[in-house]
């Protein structure tokens, strides 16, 4: 059995069998050769090592200063470029980018279940429904939000973002994710980022057989992918060298290949478009890699969290593990934050998430358990709000009542099953039809407010 973390989650962040070999440390320099020799000398020689192509997969503009530049040289069994033509994809209608409604309003959904809104089996990319979005990857400027479900591997069939990273937030149903450059098992709890370009198959992972190809299964989550930038770990400033997302913990794939000449479909998604072309082999043909620009996986319940230790709630970016920066400095294009299990002991302080309007917006997720400010049986795992720029919200009314209730001074611990995120943006969201339209719409929502009635002692001090 994996060892377990906090959550009772199995933690994938081990290098023991029987999960993959990971690397480990954010943003580094890694090799891998899943063939002892495999990794030539130099770049780019004219025979590379056992007769494989060389090809680079640049993530930054090649005169990138050296501290941003990313690219990773890959030594595969045929070059990428060996596929057909390329043709729209009429399929997918529920993934295109395309999200034209504007409302301030305070939006929930409740879980999508994992057979719709496509009846019947369906891979991770087939069950893919853009929520909402901002800007235009054409500029190269801007992000969309989807939800995820899935009862399917994806089985020589690969996906890819030519428009931006994808931060992807399992929320039900753990996945291996077979990328070109290795394999990165992700159960709920965790997160993983594919950058940009990068060709994967989301498959379903069952830790009794790991070697084990498993078709079928139920999984949900969330996905947020960015069109510019790509995700960093904050700076901590005062807090010093270590706290919050620590880098030794993410964790990088080792060089793993298939060598299949079967058919398989690429499906790549370009310009807020579907597209795809018939490939003749596996794409995920590496048999060595270095470089920097590769996906990675992060356990969320090794986040080491910092809090005020006397007085006041501090904003939520105090639990910002992963951030997109913009070129305004402190105004992030997108910021991952969570609110994992933690003490909780501030004096005289209302503890829950303050009454607020936030300039950027805020789309929030449950992982596992309950939010402390919300009702459980409306926001429970799979389920989601949307707080747009300067709507106003906070603890609904009958958390804000309990709250007010308790001995509030007493230091408190939240359940260690209980983890929330949130996805805020300083762009300014449009939502799709779906989001609006859907039965999952839980339109009642802003009624959560209501009974919070006005309060004035004049009297009282
Ligand atoms: O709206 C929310 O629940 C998220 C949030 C939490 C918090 O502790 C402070 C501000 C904030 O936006
Ligand atoms: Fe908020």
């Amino acid at each position: 059995m994996p060892p377990t973390n906090h959550f009772n989650m199995p933690r994938a962040s081990t290098r023991r069998p029987p999960w993959p070999v990971y690397q480990f440390g954010f943003g580094n320099e890694f090799t891998s050769e899943a063939i002892q020799g495999a990794l030539p000398p130099h770049n780019n020689p004219k025979r590379c090592p056992y007769g494989l192509y060389a090809e680079q997969i640049s993530g930054t503009a090649f005169t990138m200063p050296r501290h941003k530049n990313r690219r990773t040289w890959t030594y595969r069994i045929r070059p990428s470029a060996a596929q057909e033509n390329v043709f729209p994809d009429t399929q997918l209608a529920t993934l295109l980018t395309e999200p034209d409604h504007v409302t301030p309003e305070r939006l929930r959904w409740g879980p999508i279940p994992v057979t719709n809104p496509q009846e019947g089996p369906h891979t991770f990319v087939e069950g893919l429904i853009t929520i909402a979005g901002a800007g235009d990857p054409a500029d190269r400027n801007g992000l969309a939000i989807y939800t995820y479900t899935a009862n399917k591997s994806m089985i020589n069939c690969c996906f890819s973002s030519s428009d931006g990273d994808m931060l992807i937030v399992p929320e039900k149903g753990t996945f291996r994710f077979q990328t070109e450059l290795g394999d990165l098992v992700v159960p709920p709890g965790h997160i993983v980022v594919i950058p940009r370009g990068i060709r994967f198959a989301v498959k379903f992972f069952d830790q009794e057989s790991p070697g084990s190809t498993i078709y079928d299964g139920a999984a949900r989550g969330y996905v947020l992918e960015v069109y510019s930038g790509s995700f960093e770990l904050p700076n901590l400033g005062p807090i010093g060298a270590n706290g919050l997302a620590n880098p030794r913990d993410f964790r990088y794939p080792t060089a793993s290949f298939d060598d299949k000449t079967v058919e398989y479909l690429s499906i790549t998604k370009y310009q807020g478009g579907i597209f795809k072309c018939r490939l003749f082999s596996s794409p995920f043909d590496v048999v060595a890699w270095h470089g920097n620009y590769a996906p990675f996986a992060y356990d969320l319940s090794l986040f080491c969290p910092m809090n005020s230790v006397r007085f006041d709630h501090p904003d939520p970016s105090i639990f910002t593990v992963l951030t997109v920066p913009g070129p305004i400095e402190g105004l992030a294009v997108a910021d991952f934050v969570i609110f994992p299990p933690r003490w909780s002991s501030q004096e005289n302080t209302f503890r829950l998430p303050y009454f607020h309007r936030n300039c950027m917006s805020e789309y929030m997720g449950v992982i596992f358990g309950a939010y402390e400010a919300k009702d459980s049986q409306r926001f429970g795992p799979g389920c989601s709000t949307l707080h747009a720029a300067m709507a106003p919200h906070g603890p609904d009314a009958a958390s804000f009542k309990r709250y007010m209730r308790s001995l509030a001074d007493t230091p408190t611990r939240s359940s260690s099953n209980e983890l929330a995120f949130m996805f805020e943006t300083s762009k300014m969201l449009k939502l799709t039809d779906f989001a609006m339209t859907t039965e999952y719409r839980d339109t009642s929502y802003p009624s959560c407010w209501n009974g919070l009635e006005g309060k004035f002692e004049p009297n009282m001090r």
